[in-house]
């Protein structure tokens, strides 16, 4: 359960938020998303404005913007900004914060792959640390790699599939190189990626282990604040959202979605 109890004032305090993008037209239709590149629903917007508003109440705004080189990320960035008249502030773009890579699921049904697969694999694939869906199909697979998005990355860097883990291992190099250093600087950045990508940072914040990382819901449009120490430990685990209660029922939702 998180901790509710509101920040401390302190000089040295350095603030992180993070930001699941809004609900999406895949979202809504209850899909495997992955690095579909769907947009927010109308009810997607409205969470980002909502956003915004909880992110001008606290006391530290966000200085710089990271997002993944989705639309449904850049467009909940692009509204939360606005929200805190802060549309100038630098942004910095990167496949390393994509949602996980649903390999064969993408784009499918996730009650009818429950339904075929079974409780236990369906839940493996979606919060297990380490199991990996099957891969996408190969010309599917080629269509994304040539997307002009990755079109300039090393051969073998746009995944057929992901799991947790391989999700990890990109997202940290880009939290050591990019949110930490800004953290550092004295910065306050505000991240907006996916439900994965966010689970694999707060593992790694919060030091989680595979089996709690498990247990791990992040809701579409809820900004969770972090505070760390001089160190970048955050203070408490967990962070804090900014709307505690609404955050908590609708990370029961993600759990339970496919049922
Ligand atoms: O990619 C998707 O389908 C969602 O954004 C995340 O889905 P999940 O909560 O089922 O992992």
């Amino acid at each position: 359960m998180r901790d509710h109890t509101p920040p401390r004032p302190d000089a040295r305090l350095r603030v992180l938020y993070l930001l699941r993008h809004g609900q999406s037209t895949a979202n809504a239709a209850g899909e495997f998303t992955g690095w579909t590149d769907v947009p927010l629903t109308s009810a997607g917007e409205a969470e980002a404005t909502r956003a915004g508003q909880l992110l001008a109440e606290a006391r530290e705004l966000p200085d710089v913007v990271h997002t993944s080189v989705l639309r449904r990320t850049i467009r909940t960035a692009e509204i939360a900004l606005a929200g805190i008249d802060r549309s100038w502030v630098p942004v910095r773009r990167s496949w390393r914060l994509n949602e996980r890579h649903y390999g064969a699921l993408t784009g499918r049904n996730k009650a009818e792959v429950r339904r075929e697969a079974g409780d236990d694999q369906f839940t493996r694939w979606r919060r297990s640390f380490s199991d990996a869906p099957p891969a996408m199909a190969p010309s599917e697979a080629a269509e994304l790699r040539a997307d002009p998005r990755y079109r300039d990355l090393p051969p073998g860097t746009v995944p057929d599939t992901e799991s947790l883990a391989d999700v990890l291992a990109r997202v940290l190099p880009y939290w050591a190189d990019n949110v930490a250093t800004d953290l550092r600087a004295g910065r306050t950045p505000l991240v907006v990626a996916h439900g994965n990508s966010l689970r694999a940072l707060v593992m790694h914040l919060d030091k989680l282990r595979p089996n709690e990382v498990a247990a791990l819901n992040i809701p579409t449009g809820m900004p969770l604040r972090y505070e760390f120490d001089e160190r970048l430990l955050p203070l408490p685990p967990g962070g804090r959202y900014l709307d505690p209660h609404a955050a908590d029922t609708a990370a029961a939702t993600v759990a339970a979605e496919g049922r």
